[in-house]
């Protein structure tokens, strides 16, 4: 389903202590703010407007360095001030789109919630994602004993909350009560019909000094390691030098293929679109395209690694595999490692490069031509 998200991240975090305010903090190592960002981004969102104060306008840019597809918004003083500014700046999307309105303060948001949200959409008015309350809740006056009350029918609201723009927009305009704490609430007091969606524990608001520490834990819950292989072979034919791992080796014969044949780098770049679920090289680059002729390898992989970046990931470690008889692989390994650290930015002990030789067997024992395998692990969010 098509749709667009608002992110508020106008307000100043004044319960989140003194400092930045909390949606520019970092949260293992990534601004509160970029964690969203990348979760809609991952999910399709057809455009994300950021509602920002002035202030943030120059930091966003840093924040979300890399990443395409949003636009700003300013802030108002008060939460439903800024998603009233959010929802003017879709004015070019269609005004039955649905709209997810999120919290920036709330980092750890799963592509589940997000299609929950959007499955719950078809059949009301407003979605809401929320938890049932868990403990016994006190209502506790000053120097008076806590009197315990009900849990029974009892949710705790998260965000992102859902609504087609023109309900949203409708709702916001009959609003009179005092200040609405969130986007249902206003749909609910227009009499629309209102849904909960599954809510997720990790789907925290950073509101206190100490919900950063609790946030530095669940990061680690909040992100999955996935595995990636990738195999390629060439045929070896004339030529003086070859392309292995990004670097020109002198040899005998060359590797024949459409692009520069670096067999190394091919099972790489597959093995990472193998990782994310992205198809594999044929996929991005097709053979039969002239444009790809000839074509430096470096590109293929540095293209699948710009899309792990997109998807809020990271690659954690590389291991290619060369196999051949010749050329011999031990003198140039290290300039190979450091040539795939470099494209993919990542520290050298992370990345090995092996060869083996296939005891004179099968079609690179023969000297026929050269395969490459390789490993990947990469981290994205859950
Ligand atoms: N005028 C405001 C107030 C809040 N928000 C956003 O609404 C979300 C939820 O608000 P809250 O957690 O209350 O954030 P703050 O208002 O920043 O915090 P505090 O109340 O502690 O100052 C946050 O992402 C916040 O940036 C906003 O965009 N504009
Ligand atoms: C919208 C909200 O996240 C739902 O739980 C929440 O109400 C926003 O925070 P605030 O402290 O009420 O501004």
């Amino acid at each position: 389903m098509t749709f667009s998200a608002v992110i508020v991240a106008a307000g100043s975090g004044t319960r989140a202590g003194p400092g930045q305010a909390k949606q520019w903090r970092l949260v293992a190592g990534k601004p509160v703010l970029r964690w969203s960002v990348e979760a809609f981004l991952a999910s399709g969102a057809a455009q994300i407007v950021i509602v920002t104060t002035e202030d943030g306008g120059q930091a966003l840019y840093d924040v979300l360095a890399g990443l395409s597809g949003w636009s700003t918004a300013l802030g108002g003083a008060t939460r439903a001030l800024s998603v009233q500014s959010g929802l003017a700046a879709l004015a070019a999307r269609p005004v039955d789109e649905p709209v997810l309105i999120h919290d920036a303060a709330r980092p750890f948001l799963s592509g589940d919630t997000i299609a929950g949200v959007l499955r719950a959409l078809e059949d009301a008015d407003a979605v809401l994602p929320a938890l049932p309350v868990a403990d016994t809740l006190k209502r506790a006056e000053p120097d008076q004993n806590p009197v315990t009350t009900s849990r029974e029918h009892l949710w705790r609201a998260q965000t992102p909350q859902a609504a087609r723009r023109e309900t949203l927009l409708a709702a916001y305009a009959a609003w009179s009560g005092g200040e609405p704490t969130d986007d249902a609430q206003v749909v609910e007091a227009a009499g629309g019909r209102v849904a909960i969606a599954p809510g997720d524990p990790l789907l925290m608001k950073l509101t206190y000094p100490e919900d950063f520490a609790m946030a530095e834990r669940l990061a680690g819950a909040a992100r999955i390691t996935r595995v990636g292989q990738g195999f390629d072979a060439h045929r070896w034919g004339p030529g003086e030098e070859v392309w292995l791992c990004g670097v020109a080796i002198k040899h005998d014969e060359t590797l024949i293929g459409h692009s520069d044949a670096d067999a190394g780098l091919h099972a790489l770049t597959d093995a990472i679109l193998g990782a994310i679920g992205e198809g594999d090289i044929g996929d991005h680059f097709p053979p039969t395209d002239p444009k790809w002729k000839g074509a430096a390898s470096d590109l293929f992989l540095k293209h699948a690694a710009e899309l792990v970046t997109a998807k809020g990931g990271a690659i954690v470690n590389v291991d290619v595999t060369l196999i051949c008889e010749r050329p011999k692989i031990k003198p140039h390994r290290q300039a190979m490692r450091e040539r795939l650290a470099q494209i993919l930015a990542l520290p050298l002990d992370r990345v090995s490069v092996k060869a083996t030789t296939t005891e004179k067997m099968g079609f690179t024992g023969r000297g026929e031509g050269l395969a490459a395998s390789a490993v990947v692990a990469v981290e994205t969010p859950a």
